[in-house]
């Protein structure tokens, strides 16, 4: 049976015109990127609908809820082509308001591919919010990932940084749990009388992408609704947390791993009821320091279904009680892949416009380590995960410079692109404190962002450089997962990543969602081999640049 739902799925990715835009790629990447695979339903006969791809997916009435079982969510969808036709569900007729657009962006090649929420089946009042906060076209990945999640299936959502992946999980959930939710979603604790408990976890490794989620999902459920979510993250006052979440009664939280475990360990976080697990930027909460907070998580959030054998989708679908599990990231490095069999059951890979079966992941390479030495295996292909985290929009560059001079390349560079939002990564936090020094004797205005500083200290640097009174950002790897500032318009590595999936989420600062966005990487000589790899193993283009009298000059390669 996995079988024929394995051979149910049409596999559409990039149209004919985003292949075009794309910077020159290796023949392999190309062949992801327009790889076909027609499902022998879906291409000869009519449009390809989520039944088609294997799902049950019809409009149920609304069923009396057994206490806490989760009734599989449907919403009947056409996708054609990679196109979201209409629902065929009455159209909700809501008054645009106007949105005064900030600074309108020059979107290169905007990622769009639905032509509304509305046609993903989302709820009116949903609806409402995302038109009041001028959201009015889902990505390609929301497009994509919506239906799927709202079909109660276990996902992995794989697309590049600044693709719109948090609303893609979070649009969703909110359908059926808060105040925004659908009219046949299933019942709350809360309405049920029962005692109320979370119902959405959201677990992220840093506090600033938690902050930022939260404010997300704020800005969504409005001023008279946010008690309905709350943030658990590392750095703030604990008490005060376990005070807000038992007299505000949050429905989804958001955090960061040791806090939720340490909150939940106390007692003070009853998520045994919880529909929805997210584990947003997985690949990160995979890492060492993380571990043992997220084997409790994933061992006590909802109750895991019981994967068993391989089933149908129908089965699967009927068997799951209790949590449904996201996992979230730009990279899908094979030990994500591992993870997702082991903490979801039977999860599909969610790209922009394609939907598979995760089990049709061939093993890609671990990301090839890039410090200096011998690395066997360095010529391995490139791995198309890696490839497919970078904005298609993005440029990228190297220049060489001696060590002692990087900082005024940085300045010159700044200058020569006329860039207003730069965020310059270094990997020692002492180094970073120095350049910030220089930059600011250079006349620009610099800061600072890493984890020495306080929890108010970053916060505040973040606001201002994020509304534009800071125009340099000196920061390390905090900053580099799930930031988003959405105006950056370019990113300088002083210090060489460590390897193409950290360079692929330090490049993702920039060029979100479809605006332009430049790459610099600044190098001596000897470390040239290095860029080498990455232009090998991301398969993108690195061209060869130096900035003369305030202009950028692209250097042919030798
Ligand atoms: N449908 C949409 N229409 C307009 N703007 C959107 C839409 N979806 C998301 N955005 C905006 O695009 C920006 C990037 O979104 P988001 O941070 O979710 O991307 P991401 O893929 O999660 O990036 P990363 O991989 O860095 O975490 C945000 O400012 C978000 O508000």
């Amino acid at each position: 049976m996995a079988a024929l739902v394995a051979t149910r799925f049409l596999f559409l990715v990039g149209d004919t015109l985003s292949i075009k835009k794309l910077p020159k790629i290796s023949k392999a990447a190309s062949f992801h990127k327009s790889a076909y695979i027609l499902n022998r339903f879906g291409s000869t006969h009519g449009p390809l609908t989520l039944e088609s791809l294997g799902f049950k997916n019809r409009d149920e009435p609304t069923a009396k809820l057994e206490t806490n079982k989760v009734r599989p969510r449907v919403s009947t969808l056409q996708v054609i082509q990679g196109q979201v036709e209409e629902v065929k569900t009455k159209r909700v007729k809501v008054k645009p308001k106007a949105v005064a657009v900030e600074n309108p962006i020059e979107i290169e090649s905007a990622p769009f591919s639905a032509k509304s929420f509305s046609e993903l089946g989302l709820p009116p009042l949903l609806i409402e919010a995302l038109e009041r906060e001028g959201f009015n076209v889902p990505t390609d990945i929301q497009s994509a990932a919506i239906p799927t999640i709202r079909n109660n299936r276990d996902v992995v959502i794989q697309s590049y940084t600044g693709s719109g992946k948090t609303l893609a999980y979070v649009l969703p959930i909110l359908s059926e749990v808060g105040p925004l939710k659908g009219s046949g979603s299933p019942v709350d604790n809360k309405e049920s009388g029962k005692k109320t408990d979370i119902e959405a976890v959201i677990i992220v490794p840093s506090r600033e992408l938690g902050m930022q989620i939260v404010r997300e999902i704020e800005k969504l459920l409005g001023p008279e609704n946010k008690k309905f979510v709350q943030q658990l993250v590392g750095g703030a006052n604990r008490s005060r947390q376990e005070e807000a979440l038992r007299k505000n009664k949050p429905v989804i939280v958001v955090g960061t791993p040791g806090r939720i475990a340490e909150i939940s360990a106390a007692g003070k976080l009853h998520t045994h009821g919880c529909r929805h697990l997210v584990l947003d930027e997985i690949d990160q909460l995979l890492s060492f320091n993380f571990r043992e907070d997220m084997h409790r998580i994933v061992e006590h959030v909802g109750k895991k279904p019981s994967s068993g054998l391989a089933q149908n989708s129908e089965t699967v679908v009927k068997k799951r009680v209790e949590r449904q599990t996201i996992m979230v990231s730009a990279t899908v490095p094979f030990a994500v892949v591992r993870a997702a069999r082991s903490w979801g059951c039977e999860p599909m890979l969610v790209q922009a416009k394609k939907v598979s079966p995760l089990e049709s992941i061939s093993r890609t390479p671990e990301p090839v380590n890039l410090s200096p030495g011998p690395n066997p295996g360095s010529d391995l292909q490139q791995s198309d995960g890696v490839s497919e985290s970078l904005p298609p929009s993005l440029k990228h560059y190297y220049c060489l410079s001696r060590m002692q001079h990087k900082v005024d390349t940085v300045r010159r560079c700044v200058h020569a692109l006329n860039a207003k939002t730069v965020i310059v990564f270094m990997n020692h936090t002492r180094q970073l404190k120095d350049a910030v020094y220089k930059l600011q004797a250079r006349g620009l205005v610099a800061e600072e962002l890493h984890g020495d500083l306080g929890k108010l200290a970053r916060s505040t640097i973040l606001k201002k450089f994020k509304k534009g009174e800071i125009r340099v950002l000196v920061t390390n790897e905090l900053s580099a997962r799930g930031l988003d500032v959405s105006n950056c318009d370019l990113v300088v590595n002083v210090d060489l990543p460590t390897d193409s999936v950290h360079y692929a989420h330090r490049a993702g600062r920039t060029g979100r969602l479809g605006r332009k966005g430049s790459v610099v990487t600044i190098c001596e000589e000897s470390e040239v081999f290095v860029v080498r790899k990455l232009q090998r193993q991301l398969g993108v283009q690195f061209q060869s640049c130096e900035f003369v009298e305030g202009k950028l000059v692209i250097q042919e390669e030798k």
